[in-house]
């Protein structure tokens, strides 16, 4: 049992419930939907991280899988992000690359994730030498094959990390420029607490240039003033994660007004202490204010389940109803950095679920 309340045996399987809740999670997991927030980095799975530390030589403090979930009580974004870049370190080649990318993406199939904008961040394995060529062979590679094999949809946003510097982020986004035409997007991440966004006012005035979108994590654990000052001072378009914003009244008002996506992490928001339990979480109080929130799932081998665990979590804790599902895995369309076309096809598919 976690944190969350919900074993990760028990979210992934469905037999234990009662047979209309059954028919709702089967419902909710057979549903169209889109991931908008996803660090590719957690989404690897303890198993695959012990076997690649192995592989690869790197001496980890934890010997077994029950080792690493035990690792996973966390009381806040630090002690996360401790085990994480810990986890990330094992990757070192081409190949790793490429299977951490593809378990992620044969995860969205099983899904019904028809599209996934995934975060990359590079300056986590620079440390060990690894060269953004070889991460990126990897992950391309990867996607290649899914969109061939299954036509899955995927976008990859540059993400830097804010503990590091603003020039550090400058000379990535720089050494990015041959893989250009792969990323649709910047974020920021990692520890947001001493790090607001007018750190990196540069960074985003020199992705804008570049005709890249704009995201930004902020008001997950960082006060909501740092909600207006990545969209102010670094003129994001869509806010990851924003969840503080409900201290503050006019924020809110200011976010629903001009239609703002929020990529809300309902397990990672318990998991990491941002809310005390699922059942006081804001999303859907949210979502029925008119605010554009979104389901995702941040850091799925970490947080004890992937997307339809979040969803079907929802369901469990706040009593979420179809059309609430519907709507917000309608607004993650919307939200997505997906063109007009695909973005009206993805859609239409899920208009014709909520029909069938
Ligand atoms: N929840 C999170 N917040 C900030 N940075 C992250 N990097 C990975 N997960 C994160
Ligand atoms: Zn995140």
């Amino acid at each position: 049992m976690n944190s969350t309340g919900v074993s990760t045996e028990a979210a992934l399987s469905t037999e234990a419930l009662p047979a209309e809740e059954r028919r709702e999670h089967d419902w909710l997991a057979a549903m169209p939907k889109c991931e908008l927030h996803l660090h590719i980095d957690g989404s690897l799975q303890p198993a695959r991280l012990l076997e690649l530390a192995e592989k690869n030589a790197v001496a980890i403090p934890h010997a077994s899988v029950a080792d690493i979930e035990r690792a996973c009580e966390f009381t806040d974004l630090q002690s996360f992000l401790d085990l994480y870049y810990l986890g990330a370190s094992v990757l070192r080649t081409e190949a790793d690359f490429y299977h951490l990318m593809m378990d992620y993406l044969r995860m969205c199939r099983q899904q019904n994730i028809l599209h996934a904008e995934i975060m990359v961040e590079p300056q986590t394995y620079a440390p060990f030498g690894v060269t953004l060529d070889v991460v990126m062979r990897g992950f391309v590679a990867a996607i290649d094959d899914a969109r061939r094999e299954w036509g899955q949809s995927v976008l990859l946003i540059l993400s830097f990390l804010r503990h590091l510097s603003e020039d550090s982020a400058l000379d990535l986004l720089r050494e990015a420029q041959p893989w250009r035409e792969h990323f649709v997007a910047i974020g920021l991440a990692s520890a947001e607490r001493d790090h607001p966004p007018a750190q990196f006012r540069r960074l985003y005035s020199a992705a804008r240039e570049l005709n890249l979108r704009l995201t930004a994590h902020a008001g997950e654990e960082g006060p909501p003033t740092f909600i207006s000052d990545a969209l102010d001072v670094l003129g994001v378009e869509r806010i990851d994660h924003g969840v503080r914003a409900v201290e503050e009244a006019s924020l809110l008002e200011r976010l629903r007004q001009d239609q703002v996506p929020l990529t809300v992490c309902p397990l990672s928001n318990v998991r990491l202490c941002v809310v005390d339990t699922l059942q006081q979480h804001p999303i859907l109080d949210l979502l029925e204010q008119g605010l554009c929130v979104t389901v995702n799932s941040d850091d799925p081998a970490y947080f004890g389940g992937y997307l339809n665990e979040n969803y079907t979590a929802l369901r469990s804790a706040l009593g979420m109803r179809r059309e609430q599902a519907l709507a917000l895995s309608r607004n993650g369309f919307h939200a997505s950095f997906l063109g007009p076309d695909q973005r009206a096809d993805l859609l239409a598919r899920l208009d014709r679920y909520a029909a069938s």
